[in-house]
């Protein structure tokens, strides 16, 4: 399969679902719906890289391009996610350009990182019979940071021109807390702050991202220019299918 990176600038936005079950077989299911991504969420889910590696076990053979969010912006924990085969990644709360340089080093080997190396005992390299992984890794790896407060969004262009960052993605829940609406990712500041960070990202020349409050914002953020959209999550899709359905039966009853 392509890289991620190369699919994002082959011009259709690209819907993805979010997976916070932290299960292999729900994400089994919905690597099977036609979403063009699916986000593992190591920062707010019961996620380890075990977990992890289950779930990428179970869907790597389907379409979808599987990308794991880091807890937090650190090597090691970048590491073991590349090493269990993992190449997409998604680093959240970065602030600065800085912050998005540390993000990139952590995912490439030396001399242009600091990844450690783990090749014979990496299932990325093939358990070691992948001789050419070392040197071919970073071809295959997509980058993807996280803009989500006040101070990323000031820095959002340079973020998004730090070499080795391939793609930013908006998250307008903490981005809506940082601007003192917590709770409110649709007030209108908060919209008008992801289209500010949008510009600024595609005038770097790198593909935006932003998680969607709805379909209908999934829609618009398509016509608006980003170039890949969290349209839902695996709970909400079960909450609200639940919801429904007892509303539904209950509304039928004598
Ligand atoms: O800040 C955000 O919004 C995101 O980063 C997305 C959420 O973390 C995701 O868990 C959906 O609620």
């Amino acid at each position: 399969m392509i890289p991620f990176k190369e699919r994002l600038a082959q011009g259709r936005p690209l819907i993805g679902l979010w997976q916070a079950l932290a299960n292999n077989y729900t994400a089994d299911i919905c690597a099977r719906l036609g979403f063009d991504w699916l986000l593992f969420d190591g920062e707010h889910s019961p996620n380890t890289a075990q977990t992890l590696l289950g779930q990428l076990q179970a869907v790597e053979r389907h379409g979808p391009e599987p990308i794991a969010r880091v807890p937090a912006n650190d090597p090691v924990i970048i590491k073991q996610y590349l090493d269990i085969g993992f190449r997409t990644l998604l680093v959240p709360m970065v602030d600065t350009a800085e912050q998005a340089a540390a993000a990139a080093a952590a995912t490439r080997y030396p001399p242009d990182g600091i990844r450690g190396v783990a090749s014979g005992t990496s299932r990325a390299a093939g358990f070691g019979l992948d001789p050419g992984y070392l040197n071919r890794a970073a071809e295959g790896l997509t980058v993807i940071v996280q803009i989500e407060s006040r101070e990323a969004l000031a820095n959002a262009g340079a973020i998004a021109a730090t070499p080795g960052v391939d793609a930013v993605f908006v998250g307008p829940g903490d981005l809506a807390a940082s601007m003192d609406h917590l709770g409110d990712a649709g007030h209108a500041q908060v919209q008008a702050a992801a289209r500010q960070a949008l510009e600024a990202i595609r005038a770097a020349g790198k593909p935006a991202g932003i998680f969607a409050l709805s379909p209908d914002y999934a829609r618009l953020c398509c016509t608006e220019g980003y170039a890949f959209v969290a349209a839902g999550t695996d709970i909400g899709l079960l909450v609200k299918g639940g919801k429904a359905l007892i509303d539904a039966v209950r509304e039928e009853q004598p």
